[in-house]
């Protein structure tokens, strides 16, 4: 199942410098393995914005929010997720 995943990252005026260094370095390392696994499909930046708009190949709704949850920059997201279907028009087949 694909989804659309939108994140917002809201850093805290007062947060620890090196805590927050060590939490983008994880969270870079987990989007790797998640991409190298193909199911982390597209990870955009949005120009201007600390922000992504990313595209996820999951089993179910459950496995995206455990997922999501698991990220190391979840405390800081604002997520929206919306779900994605073949588009009658696509000439991709790889695309459900
Ligand atoms: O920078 C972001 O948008 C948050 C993020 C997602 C994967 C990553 O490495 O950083």
């Amino acid at each position: 199942m694909l989804f659309k995943v939108e994140m917002k990252v809201n850093v805290p005026n007062d947060i620890d410098k090196e805590l927050f260094a060590k939490q983008v370095d994880e969270e870079k390392m987990r989007a790797k393995e998640l991409q190298e696994q193909g199911i982390w499909r597209h990870l955009w930046r949005v120009a201007g914005q600390y922000a992504n708009v990313s595209i996820f190949d999951v089993d179910s709704p459950q496995t995206l929010h455990d997922l999501m949850m698991s990220l190391p920059l979840f405390p800081y997201m604002e997520v929206e997720v919306t779900a994605l279907c073949h588009h009658p028009s696509s000439i991709h087949s790889d695309d459900r």
